[in-house]
């Protein structure tokens, strides 16, 4: 007869790992072929990553956006300031990308310098081309059921959700963090699917008081280790939002892997690589929007008035 020993690691295998990396191919492969679309009207989608930074891992995000939209057939081009950059510069660079015909999708990269305001900075980005949904507009267009790019990470969570048929309607959501680019959005978002949702926060005394309640638990803290088995049930679905870089250059999530639950986004391979995908993708469809426009406006006789 085997002893159950409650210290000893337990098996992993009941856990469904929900990953991102193949819905991220599907998506890259789409962005791809509506690229090679426009591109024989002579239009190719244009990416700009402005950067005033020189943390690492946003480093390596941005080469890895780059990276992907190049085979993509996405013209990126990073704008690099440096980590001392006055905000003044930022907010110019903005201005100036955003009156660029050339550009369809602009991204302010995190972290900035101290004296700079990411809100306040964003707020300088055309919300046309805003494919990361950082301007403050964009958030509340999102919030008001309008039209709006939502920030690629928080799109990137629901993506996966849909992807392995989650059902969100009417389900207990449990939200960790309340940022403007991932907790307030993803919020959003989950509202917008009927789903009844729960922000918790650095100010929420006991997790454990709303998590074990969730059918969908998103966290999106940076905290490595925060969620173990007294947050979750088994029947729990758990989407790790978190990515910290580790000393020997991996990258961990906030959720303990060996959490016993229904379904587990890793990290890497979860979340992560779905961002990168629908940035390309939201970049794509504005220069798609973009040429419309330029069409209606050459055409305007072929207005019918319900076209917006
Ligand atoms: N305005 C803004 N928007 C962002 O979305 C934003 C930002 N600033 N600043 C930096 C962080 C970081 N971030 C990541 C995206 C994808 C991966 C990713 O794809 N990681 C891979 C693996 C990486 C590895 O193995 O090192 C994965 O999770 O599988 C990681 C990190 C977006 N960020």
């Amino acid at each position: 007869m085997t002893t159950i020993q409650p210290t000893a690691p337990r098996s992993t295998e009941a856990i469904r790992e929900l990953g991102g990396t193949g819905l991220a191919r599907e998506i890259r492969a789409r962005a791809a072929a509506n690229a090679a679309e426009l591109a024989e009207s002579g239009i190719t989608p244009g990416l700009a990553v402005v950067v005033a930074t020189d943390d690492e891992s946003s480093a390596w995000y941005v080469r890895s956006i780059a990276r992907a939209a190049g085979k993509a057939g996405i013209d990126c081009r990073t704008v690099d300031l440096g980590a001392g950059a006055e905000p003044e510069r930022i907010r110019a660079a903005l201005e100036k990308l955003s009156a660029d015909k050339s550009v369809h999708g602009i991204v302010l990269q995190t972290p900035l310098p101290v004296e700079a305001h990411f809100e306040d900075l964003a707020s300088a980005i055309d919300p046309r081309k805003d494919v990361d949904g950082a301007n403050p507009v964009s958030l509340g267009n999102l919030a008001a059921g309008l039209p709006a790019h939502p920030p690629a990470t928080a799109a990137a969570v629901l993506e996966l959700l849909d992807h392995h048929e989650i059902e969100l309607a009417g389900r207990n959501c449990v939200v960790l963090g309340r940022s403007n680019v991932v907790g307030k959005p993803v919020a959003q978002l989950l509202l917008q699917r009927d789903a009844t949702v729960t922000v918790c926060h650095r100010h929420t005394p006991e997790l454990t008081a709303f998590t074990p309640d969730a059918d969908v638990l998103v966290v999106a803290v940076g905290k490595p280790g925060l969620i173990t088995d007294e947050h979750v049930r088994d029947g729990s679905i758990v989407v790790d939002v978190g990515t910290t870089p580790t000393a020997d250059g991996g990258l961990v999530g906030d959720v303990d892997p060996s959490v016993r639950v229904a379904g587990l986004t890793p990290v890497p391979g979860g979340v992560g690589p779905v961002t990168t995908a629908l940035l390309l993708q939201h970049t794509v469809r504005s220069a798609i929007r973009s040429t419309r426009r330029a069409r209606h406006a050459a055409e305007p006789q072929l207005r019918t008035g319900s076209e917006r």
